[in-house]
């Protein structure tokens, strides 16, 4: 008989909490080292609501009269915060696989989207896809990323470009959030690409005049709930006053502004990103140091994207200076047909290995510093009394075998949404 509370998880080695004082974001010496307790239990009432995490011994006694729907012996295992994806681009149909011989042949990414190959490829698969189609490969690919241990993904639109698909792809966003046991957070990307046929200008006041009426429309109706807002801010797709024209519009119906920006080339993305109050932006690679510092006073987090640099043999984000700074620095996998990982465990080991971050850092960056960045933190990112009971537990009894071995140990024996 079902009664009592949810969820009781008995005598892990290590429960990690990340923090345990309501921050809503980690930077600075707060990331030295995160919140752990040795030997201790968690309980998740019916609600899907953490209500305690203590000793071991001391949750026994407090709630010795009660009942749990489940019961889990974590003896000699780790309990993390289920890992938030801050950045993927998981809806879309096509496979770019000839693009990666090009570009292990020499072609760069811009070579690429300039002959009219890259997102504008993805885009003219994904108009032709059923929502049905979509929907299906969208469905499994969440489900790869939760067996690596995502509980929330960020999940972009942007492979439509006309309103029509654009519809069609955050329609299969609703339906996942509504279906699926994963959190989501929906991105309208509209601004992804330049679409054949037109300027930059031209699609901004597309997405201005028509795309953003109809998204409010449908938000107001309960069709749809997008959350945030995107645009590719570079060189060649949408220059520093198209994004700002968009992203504003964004923001006045309501959305965050979260976007992509100073990826190949330097933009004052950053820049323009603090002026606008967005909460969020993604890639850095060629950010200013003005930029840093703006982003760090302003609280404006860095979605910082490790797979992305690795396949596209870019320099690296400066994680160091950044995290020196005081920026809040978060992590997404970024997957896409171009950057094809599911994993944040991987995404960790990258960041620390190659941007230099360390592991608390990382865990940090892919739990509540990325739940930070989608306005998430005060019910994600952390195991607190009060947030919601999303968390993965491992077959180790530490969390940092977790972002050493992303290659074996990473995949979470149990991974539970409430
Ligand atoms: N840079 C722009 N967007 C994606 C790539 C999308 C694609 O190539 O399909 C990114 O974040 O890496
Ligand atoms: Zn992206």
């Amino acid at each position: 008989m079902a009664g009592g509370h949810r969820l009781l998880l008995e005598n892990a080695r290590q429960v990690v909490l990340v923090c345990a004082r309501g921050e809503r974001f980690l930077a600075r010496d707060a990331l030295r080292s995160l919140a752990v307790l040795e030997d201790a239990s968690l309980v998740v009432g019916i609600d899907g609501f953490i209500k305690a995490i203590g000793p071991g011994d001391a949750i026994q006694k407090q709630f010795s009269e009660e009942t749990f729907q489940e019961r889990i012996d974590c003896t000699g295992k780790c309990i993390l915060p289920g890992l938030v994806d801050a950045h993927t681009h998981p809806v879309w149909a096509g496979e770019r696989v000839h693009e990666f011989a090009m570009k292990l042949a020499g072609a760069t990414y811009m070579d690429i989207h300039q002959a009219g190959g890259g997102i504008n490829f993805t885009v003219e698969r994904t108009r032709q896809a059923s929502e049905e189609a979509l929907f299906s490969s969208f469905r499994q690919r969440l489900g790869c990323m939760m067996r690596a241990g995502t509980t929330l993904a960020e999940c972009k639109s942007g492979y439509g470009l006309n309103l029509e698909t654009e519809l069609k792809m955050l329609r299969v966003i609703e339906r996942a959030r509504r279906e699926l046991d994963i959190g989501i957070s929906a991105t309208y990307c509209g601004a992804h690409s330049v679409p054949k046929g037109k300027t930059a200008t031209e699609a901004a006041d597309d997405i201005i005049n028509n795309h953003l009426p109809k998204l409010k429309e449908l938000g107001r109706n309960g069709e749809i709930h997008v959350d945030n807002i995107d645009v590719f801010c570079e060189k060649g797709v949408f220059d520093l006053d198209s994004t700002r024209r968009i992203l504003q519009s964004g923001k006045d119906i309501g959305l965050q502004i979260n976007f992509h920006g100073d990826e190949l080339h330097p933009m004052k993305a950053a820049e323009l990103g603090v002026e606008l109050g967005a909460k969020a932006i993604s890639h850095l690679e060629e950010v200013s140091d003005e930029g840093i510092a703006a982003m760090a006073a302003a609280r404006c987090s860095a979605v910082l994207l490790p797979t992305t640099a690795y396949m596209l043999r870019l320099k690296q984000p400066r994680a160091r200076k950044m995290l020196d700074e005081g920026v809040i620095v978060a992590l997404g996998s970024d997957f896409n047909p171009n950057a094809y990982c599911f994993s944040m465990p991987m995404v960790m080991h990258l960041a620390c290995v190659n941007m230099r971050m360390s592991m608390p850092e990382a865990l940090a960056a892919a739990t509540i510093n990325a739940a930070y960045a989608l306005g998430k933190s005060h019910t994600h990112g952390s195991l607190e009394v009060g947030k919601q009971g999303d968390l993965i537990i491992i077959n180790s009894s530490s969390k940092e075998q977790h972002q050493e071995s992303p290659f074996g140990k990473q995949v979470p024996q149990h991974i539970l949404l409430h």
